[in-house]
């Protein structure tokens, strides 16, 4: 059976609209509970509403397993079967939800062979899609209400102003021997700061050039990203200048890693 991929995407985006009205009614109240993880990041009542209302509407799209930060881990050997499934983050950006930033996103990733083929990005609050892959052939913005725009990473010089995407959050020491090597590089570094998968959808629309990220992430706040960024003609690659890979450890720790828009820049002698 051959997938229709532009009205699976159609479907997709209603489904992040419904999981991100559940998310914006926990947001609007005064106080929701805060639950730390045994890997001591935070969930909300906001994480589990998300997840139920994904988890059940993917199923009904498309009958593959779900791998959700929210739901559990099967283990490798069982993972190792499937040829599809579906990678999802029901909210990425939790500490940015409940730091009330706005920069929080939903992440849906098809994944075929291991690969991100096509995600979707949904940020509720600006009430921004960034969705697209190998197999839509490119990647797009749409707000709410508007028709979609086509998205492209922008290509990147030595001499030129390198725009560099950066966590909020904890993770930015590891980056400071590292930006230091751009301003001895480019003749201008800025660095833009922004919470969760948000900052890959910049670089994805060609505002930024890169998103480095050292320190620990999980496969779901890449995978989205990554089918996006490369359906805008960028790349996300580990510290050996190689794509990410997904499924192949028991855990969903991913490595340090780059997002960068233009893939044809020197990187490897800044990056390794
Ligand atoms: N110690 C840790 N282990 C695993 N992932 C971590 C982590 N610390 C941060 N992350 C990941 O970084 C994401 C947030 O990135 P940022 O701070 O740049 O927005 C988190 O997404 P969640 O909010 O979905 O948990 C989480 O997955
Ligand atoms: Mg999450």
């Amino acid at each position: 059976m051959t997938t229709d991929y532009s009205t699976l995407v159609d479907s997709l985006k209603d489904l992040c609209r419904t999981a991100g009205d559940a998310i914006l009614t926990v947001y609007s109240q005064d106080d929701f509970g805060v639950i730390q993880k045994s890997d001591d990041s935070p969930v909300t009542e906001a994480d589990h509403k998300a997840h139920a209302i994904i988890q059940a509407g993917l199923v009904a799209l498309l009958d593959i397993p779900v791998l959700s930060e929210e739901g559990t881990l099967p283990p490798l050997s069982e993972r190792e079967t499937w040829t599809q499934y579906w990678l999802v983050d029901p909210l990425d950006g939790t500490r940015e939800f409940i730091a009330r930033t706005d920069e929080f996103t939903i992440n849906i990733a098809l994944m075929d062979k291991n690969q991100p083929i096509l995600g979707v990005i949904y940020a509720p609050v600006a009430k921004a899609f960034y969705y697209g892959g190998k197999v839509l052939h490119g990647s797009w913005r749409q707000k709410v209400g508007e028709e979609p725009v086509v998205i492209n990473t922008r290509p990147c010089a030595p001499e030129g102003l390198l725009n560099v995407a950066v966590t909020r959050n904890h993770g930015r020491d590891q980056l400071v021997d590292l930006i230091e090597r751009f301003e001895q590089r480019f003749s201008e570094v800025h660095l833009t700061v922004a919470g969760s998968s948000l900052k890959t959808c910049l670089v994805a629309e060609g505002s930024l050039d890169i998103y480095p990220r050292r320190g620990p992430t999980c496969e779901w706040d890449t995978a989205a990203g990554q089918a996006i960024v490369e359906g805008a003609g960028g790349k996300v690659l580990n510290g050996q200048m190689l794509p990410l890979t997904y499924n192949q450890k028991e855990s969903l720790i991913n490595p340090d890693f780059y997002v960068v828009g233009d893939p044809n820049a020197e990187w490897e002698s800044l990056l390794t």
